[in-house]
């Protein structure tokens, strides 16, 4: 990301901001002094709180001196401007209330009201309908009483005093992770796009906080990365549209209500950022003047119109989106945060033109519903009875647009700063109090908004950084107590006993593939030919037994018998030969294992496995394993294959004796009657044992 410029050097590239003389200060620029009524002394002011509720208060009004009023003014007295006073011990945040949550591990947050500043147009003319007291806080009229705010400006003071007073601290914030609102509220023509986005001669507040959130990156830069993105939009007779959308902006340049053709955007809920417009345009700026020219070249789109009040009134809700995102890059710890700019459009009595009545329906719609959704939160938060009008919990965030789009800023997360900008004019006065009603419920609604933070990925901060320090003591512990224990059972002393010098391992691993290639040799040469040609002569012995002829030479019969015999045994002593050689097998395939995991325990304990071989000798001793488990498996087969020829060497004993019983009697017969049917009962008996062998 490019660094930043300051502020200073850009200011003065930019061709498109002529400055008047002396306008860069705040104390340079100033308006006409307007010239506050003062009221008698004796009258009864009456105070505003939630929901504009007048109650009595018998505080003496004050009544400025003449030069209180001409400091306040920045007044040009014979000839000499009279700065406007810095008012430094005015914290405007100061409702705002960082809270530390570390110990319930919960982000940090600012839980405060929201902040209201009030700002009158100058008057042309002699202001004798309202009164500003002289701490700046309080505005009063002898019949609507006393209203009371963070801020009530003069009306000379310019936009950069606004903007230190009321935005300053919320950028400061966003950087922070915080989510910042700043909206501008007030009847038509009283001021609202005058202070959001200035004028040729003077920056506006938008453009204040567009310099000041580069200056931080800048100051920053050198440990931070940031990534900046804006959207604008704007709400239009109830519909939202994307005021970065080229085509749009082509299509509508200089066109109004029926012709426009632009797409309508939809507002979804987001579990980042609380709502979302589905396909809203999002640029990604890298310096201040990137983002004032994309403001720039939004506002051309957006509908205007002249009013009664208004030649160039603002015929939507137009809303600026800068989302900040902030990595530092030691910790990789993500701080991101949304600051929405709003320059409302004004509520305005019936005009003339039917289009601007239609807009202006629409207008007075959503700004009903933003009183509304005010008016109910300022009830909430105070914890006090609603009227019977507002006589329910439910926030109708959904009735308009706007109250949907400021839904996360309005039900709390986000530093929240309302401007309302009014008129002086005793003409005009039902709407200023209207608008400072408006102002003393968001003065009442709570705010609790949290810090956007994501750990980094190779560190973790506070709460979790303790728990992964606790987590680690306690498998080091347990590593240690399974080492002890191992110890103990003189495992180490074992062959297999791990050695943190590699050439002990490579040896180690060497000597246990030697053995284990042994046995496995053994193995071989237990299963291989030998064996097997003594199941084949044990077969052939079965096979002259199936076929022999009882009536035949009764010695070899007796022989061939025996032979089975004999054939059986071996059988028996081999098979127990190979089932204790299997069990042997498997007790060294164990140990194999355990000795393995036992090196991986001791490896990872004392940090050796990053310095290891190359890990050869692990894997030639895995497939030895593997090779060995094989064998078994061979070997099993080969066992049961037996348990079969034993149960057949079993049934033959049995033919055996069957053939010896009828031997035995034939000659019994024979001594009696000649001749006899011995055939008969062999024929079943070989088809079963023939049956047995092909089945083995
Ligand atoms: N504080 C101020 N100092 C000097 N001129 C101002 C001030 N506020 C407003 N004006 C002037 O008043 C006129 C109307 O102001 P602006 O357009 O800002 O009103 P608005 O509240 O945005 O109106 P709308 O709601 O109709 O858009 C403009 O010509 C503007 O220059």
């Amino acid at each position: 990301m490019p660094p930043a410029q300051t502020p200073s050097r850009l200011r003065s590239q930019t061709p498109t901001r002529p400055r008047m003389a002396g306008a860069s200060s705040s104390q340079g620029l100033h308006h006409p002094p307007s010239t506050l009524r003062s009221r008698p002394a004796s009258s009864l002011s009456i105070s505003h709180s939630a929901g504009g509720v007048k109650t009595p208060n018998l505080r003496r009004p004050m009544t400025p001196s003449t030069s209180n009023l001409r400091a306040r003014a920045g007044a040009n007295i014979n000839g000499v401007t009279t700065p406007i006073r810095p008012r430094a011990s005015m914290n405007n945040m100061r409702s705002q209330t960082p809270v530390n949550n570390s110990s319930t591990n919960s982000p940090p947050c600012y839980t405060g009201t929201i902040q209201v500043s009030i700002r009158p147009k100058p008057l042309n003319g002699i202001n004798e309908t309202w009164e500003i007291d002289d701490s700046f806080n309080t505005i009063s009229n002898t019949d609507a009483g006393d209203f009371h705010f963070d801020n009530v400006f003069d009306p000379s003071i310019p936009n950069l005093e606004v903007y230190n007073r009321s935005v300053k601290p919320i950028i400061s914030r966003c950087l922070d992770g915080y989510n910042g609102t700043v909206f501008a509220y007030g009847m038509t023509g009283s001021g609202k796009t005058y202070s959001m986005q200035g004028t040729d001669y003077e920056q506006g507040l938008i453009e204040l906080a567009v310099w000041e959130i580069f200056d931080k990156v800048k100051q920053n830069s050198t440990t931070h990365d940031h990534e900046i993105l804006c959207s604008y939009l704007e709400i239009y007779n109830e519909r939202v549209f994307d005021l970065l959308d080229p085509e749009s902006s082509s299509s509508l340049r200089g066109t109004f209500g029926s012709m426009v053709t632009k797409e309508e955007l939809r507002i979804r809920d987001d579990s980042r950022y609380g709502v979302k417009v589905v396909g809203l345009r999002e640029q990604v700026v890298s310096t201040p003047l990137d983002l004032m020219k994309t403001i720039e070249k939004g506002d051309t789109i957006r509908r205007t119109g002249g009013t009664d009040f208004n030649t160039r009134s603002s015929r939507s809700h137009a809303v600026l989106l800068i989302r900040i995102n902030t990595i530092e890059r030691a910790t990789g710890v993500e701080k991101f945060a949304t600051l929405s700019l709003c320059d409302l459009a004004g509520s305005e009595k019936a005009t003339t033109q039917q289009e601007r009545r239609k807009e202006g329906s629409y207008i007075n719609k959503s700004l009903l519903a933003l009183g509304t959704v005010i008016s109910k939160l300022s009830y909430q938060s105070a914890g006090s009875q609603q009227p019977y009008s507002l006589n329910s919990s439910h926030i109708p965030y959904r009735d308009s647009k706007l109250t949907r789009l400021l839904q996360p800023s309005l039900s709390g997360n986000s530093v929240v700063s309302v401007l309302c900008t009014i008129h002086l004019s005793s003409t005009t006065i039902a709407e200023t109090v209207n608008t400072l009603r408006f102002a003393s419920r968001a003065k009442n609604v709570t705010l609790n908004a949290k810090q956007n933070e994501i750990s980094g990925l190779h560190t973790v901060t506070g709460s979790d950084k303790d728990r992964l320090i606790a987590q680690l003591v306690k498998e080091n512990e347990q590593a240690k107590r399974e080492l002890m224990e191992l110890k103990e059972n003189g495992m180490f002393d074992s062959p297999a006993r791990p050695s943190t010098d590699d050439s002990d391992r490579v040896a180690q691993l060497n000597a246990e593939n030697t053995i284990l290639m042994e046995q496995l040799e053994h193995m071989k040469r237990l299963t291989e030919s030998p064996r097997l040609e003594s199941l084949a002569d044990h077969n052939e012995a079965l096979q002259s037994l199936i076929t022999f002829d009882v009536r035949g030479n009764r010695n070899e019969f007796q022989d061939c018998i025996r032979s089975i015999d004999k054939t059986h045994k071996d059988q028996l002593a081999e098979i127990e030969e190979l089932k204790s050689y299997v069990a042997h097998l498997e007790g060294q395939l164990k140990s194999s294992r355990y000795n393995m995991s036992l090196r991986n325990v001791s490896a990872v304990a004392d940090d050796i496995m990053d310095t290891a071989s190359d890990g050869k000798d692990e894997v030639s001793l895995e497939n030895i394993i593997k090779d060995q488990e094989e064998e078994i498996l061979e070997l099993k087969v080969t066992i049961s294959s037996k348990d079969s020829i034993i149960k057949a060497l079993r049934s033959a004993g049995k033919v055996r004796e069957t053939l010896k019983n009828r031997e035995d009697s034939r000659e019994n017969d024979e001594n009696a009657t000649p001749g006899g049917e011995s055939k008969t009962v062999l024929k079943p008996l070989g088809s079963r044992l023939n049956g047995l062998f092909s089945r083995s």
